[in-house]
């Protein structure tokens, strides 16, 4: 394959996601933020990668997006080989239901579920029978074989982030976007939670993304990618949460958010 210009171009699957070109504008007229400012960047099959960037650099924009959860003002984001913006909203919610998985800060478990119920949500969701036996599986990964029947209330936060992982990855998903994950937990059970998106990764097959504001879960990660501004700033292979915090205290003269300037 290859392109006008005579060069070889990237093969089409790169990644289980990735964005290019990614511009995301909030607002207009003078109030109007360039919260991406043109990203390239590819989350490849397989890794382990955190995105960092300082408070307002666009770490979460550039989840949301790429998870489909929200749309770039230009550019692309794909799953696989699919083009998100291409997808009617019923496409996209099917996409993100069964090709995607999600852990979020907050938890989000079903109070009304048990630990069981919770893990297997999408799939029930989906109608589909999905692999019980993985599923199965993942309570013994994540240590709540003796909660199943218990609901979200009557555990720890360490554990309902547990329970959170393990419905991420019931399904098989190509991939599983984690925003801050460890932001409401103390630093035993974070450490905890990280170790189980590591070993998802690396002893499963499984691709994580998660976005994080701390050097020492970043370090977790194959691969930090960094933002500022709104841009892709640089990428650190093997991190250490020494190396990554260096890196981000580079980043502390610099103003917030920028304008959009183009209005
Ligand atoms: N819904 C919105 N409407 C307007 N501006 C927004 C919206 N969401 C985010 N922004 C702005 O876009 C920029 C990027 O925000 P984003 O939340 O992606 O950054 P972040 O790196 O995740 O920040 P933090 O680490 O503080 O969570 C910020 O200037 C923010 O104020």
């Amino acid at each position: 394959m290859s392109t006008a210009t005579g060069q070889a171009a990237r093969p089409v699957s790169v990644g289980a996601a990735r964005v290019a070109d990614a511009v995301k504008v909030y607002g207009s007229g003078d109030t109007a933020v360039r919260a991406l400012d043109g990203v390239s960047v590819d989350f490849p099959a397989g890794r382990f990668t955190a995105i960092m960037g300082p408070s307002g650099s666009g770490k979460s924009t550039l989840m949301h997006c790429a998870a489909g959860l929200d749309t770039l003002t230009s550019g692309a984001a794909f799953i696989g080989d699919t083009e998100l913006g291409k997808l009617d909203d019923r496409r996209l919610t099917l996409l993100r239901r069964d090709r995607i998985g999600f852990v979020f800060q907050a938890f989000n478990l079903v109070p009304t579920l048990t630990v069981a119920e919770n893990i297997t949500l999408p799939m029930d969701l989906a109608g589909v029978r999905g692999d019980r036996e993985w599923a199965d599986a993942l309570v013994d990964v994540v240590g709540l074989r003796d909660r199943l029947h218990h609901r979200p209330a009557e555990l720890s936060g360490g554990q309902q982030q547990r329970v959170a992982v393990a419905r991420a990855f019931a399904g098989r998903p190509d991939v599983v976007f984690a925003d801050e994950p460890t932001g409401n937990l103390d630093s035993r059970s974070g450490e905890e939670v990280l170790n189980l998106l590591g070993r998802a990764v690396r002893q499963m097959g499984r691709t994580v993304v998660m976005v994080t504001h701390d050097p020492v879960a970043a370090a977790h990660a194959d691969e930090v990618v960094f933002l500022a501004d709104g841009r892709l700033v640089d990428r650190m292979e093997s991190p250490t949460a020494d190396r990554v915090l260096d890196r981000m205290k580079a980043f502390d003269a610099r103003p917030p958010a920028r304008k959009e300037t183009s209005s």
